[in-house]
């Protein structure tokens, strides 16, 4: 694991460091593989990344769009992660329909869903029975409370490790979300974190000691690059891990 943390001064400085490394991380993967997998995370922090990305020009038809994690609420709910990106984002560039690979929020039973997605990531990326997908790019963001994804403190999601999706809980509500093997199984993840209400989370998350089920996001730790961009106010008075 190759793992970097940056403090950038502000939001927009964030933002601009994320653009460049996605950016670099797409092309790469296009001329590696012929095409892209990203995985978006929902909340507020990405939101002005996927502002920028939609200002680029890309091929588009190369470029596959997954989600890491998913409120179970319909497509056009506020609250939807899908909702946020397709404003943001997908609405405003020629990617094709099929390539927008949103997380079903409209069975019956959510681990139907879940079900759902791991069946079509399956198939999307041909896997063998007992793979996980690698994704080029997931982008996570972390809570106050520690979460990343939907991957809460103490919630049944973090022991699965069988499963390529699972159903998050969020205080008795269910979510869609990616489980930690596959988190951890992407080639180039970045956290995006802005705002000084992450610090105390952030400071247990990089302690040398502490209990990842309290703060999931420590159980991110995978095979490819990990970048962790925060912004000043995030960042402020972390002691930084050694790299
Ligand atoms: O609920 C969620 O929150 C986290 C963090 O969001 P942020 O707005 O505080 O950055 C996000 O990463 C996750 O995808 C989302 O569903």
């Amino acid at each position: 694991m190759h793992k970097k943390v940056e403090v950038l001064p502000d939001l927009a400085a964030l933002v601009q460091r994320s653009l460049e490394l996605t950016l670099a991380q797409m092309h790469n993967a296009i001329q590696a593989r012929g095409l892209c997998t990203i995985a978006l995370s929902g909340g507020s922090t990405p939101k002005p990344l996927y502002e920028a990305i939609a200002a680029q020009a890309l091929p588009w038809e190369k470029v596959h769009v997954f989600w890491g994690d998913e409120r179970y609420v319909p497509p056009d709910s506020p609250d939807s992660n899908q909702r946020m990106a397709r404003q943001a984002w997908l609405d405003k560039v020629e990617i094709p329909a099929e390539n927008i690979h949103p997380m079903p929020t409209d069975a019956a039973d959510p681990a139907d869903a879940a079900l759902q997605y791991e069946t079509h990531l399956k198939e999307f990326f041909q896997l063998k029975s007992g793979e996980f997908p690698a994704l080029d790019v997931n982008l996570l963001g972390i809570g106050d409370d520690g979460h990343t994804a939907s991957l809460f403190p103490h919630t049944a999601a973090l022991q699965v490790c069988d499963r390529i999706v699972t159903v998050g809980n969020k205080d008795g509500q269910p979510r869609i979300t990616f489980t930690i093997p596959t988190i951890n199984q992407a080639r180039c993840t970045m956290f995006l974190v802005s705002g000084a209400n992450k610090q105390a989370a952030l400071a247990q998350v990089f302690a040398s000691v502490a209990d990842d089920y309290t703060y999931p996001a420590r159980f991110v730790q995978p095979q490819g690059e990990l970048w962790w961009l925060l912004d000043r106010a995030a960042g402020q008075g972390l002691q930084l891990p050694e790299e």
